[in-house]
């Protein structure tokens, strides 16, 4: 089990560790849904202020008990390993799409995804950081899928067009070579038919210490 900054495990029972999960999962989707109404708002001022107050109230109910750090990596009962707190993939974070990466047998990755107007960057279209990011973390994935867990070293992102929101785009990686801990992988993000958006090559390095499945 790998903790990030030393942080310690989740308070939760065993008992009631999936109903919890559920319930921030459940708490993450209602602040993305927060978030967007936030950048798309047009209420009135005062409007503004009251509900400014409102939140402050939920934020201070939250704040009453703190973890020192976001959920961390762990395995799911099915055994695939998940992270709630992931900046990308992550479901109890509301910063997080959440980006849900599904492996094939081949060993190669993919997402469906549908970027928010809180993505924004050039009006209209989504901040080409934000592309970079998921592109970071799905090349990542293809790089453990193919048995080479890593950190990004390097991160070379062409892009070809720009990316639209609120539409259904595939994001796809999959590993190209490995020469000792460094892991080649690329990837894209398209239209659904096929037309490339963004396209990355990463350079991924294990870690000494690392195993296949990652920090141990
Ligand atoms: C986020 C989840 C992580 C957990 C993953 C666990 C399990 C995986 C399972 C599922 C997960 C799925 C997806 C998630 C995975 C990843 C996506 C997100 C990734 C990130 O968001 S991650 C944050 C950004 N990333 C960093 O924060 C890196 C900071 N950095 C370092 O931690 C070190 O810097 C490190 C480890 C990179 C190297 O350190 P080191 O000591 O091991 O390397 P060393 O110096 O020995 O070099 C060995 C050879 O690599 C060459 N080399 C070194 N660095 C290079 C570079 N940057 N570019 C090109 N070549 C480089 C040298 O030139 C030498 O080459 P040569 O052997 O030929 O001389």
């Amino acid at each position: 089990m790998f903790y990030y900054g030393g942080m310690t495990p989740d308070l939760a029972s065993a008992g009631n560790a999936e109903a919890r999960q559920a319930a921030l999962a459940t708490l993450g989707g209602q602040t993305r849904e927060l978030i967007d109404a936030v950048v798309l708002t047009d209420v009135p001022e005062d409007e503004i202020t009251a509900v400014t107050a409102e939140l402050a109230a939920l934020t201070g109910r939250l704040r009453t008990l703190q973890r020192t750090a976001p959920q961390s990596f762990e395995a799911g009962p099915d055994g695939v390993p998940r992270h709630p707190g992931n900046a990308v993939i992550g479901s109890a974070n509301p910063h997080a799409l959440p980006l849900i990466v599904e492996s094939t047998p081949e060993r190669t990755v993919r997402a469906e995804l549908a970027f928010r107007p809180s993505h924004e960057g050039p009006p209209g279209w989504v901040h080409g950081g934000v592309s970079a990011m998921i592109l970071d973390h799905l090349l990542g994935h293809a790089a453990a899928v193919a048995g080479s867990p890593g950190m990004t070293g390097t991160l070379s992102v062409r892009y070809r067009r720009p990316v639209p929101y609120g539409e259904p785009l595939l994001a796809t990686a999959e590993h190209t070579r490995s020469e000792g801990r460094k892991t080649w992988v690329e990837g894209r993000i398209a239209l659904p038919d096929g037309t490339v958006l963004v396209e990355a090559t990463g350079l991924f390095i294990t870690p000494s210490g690392w195993g296949r499945s990652g920090p141990e």
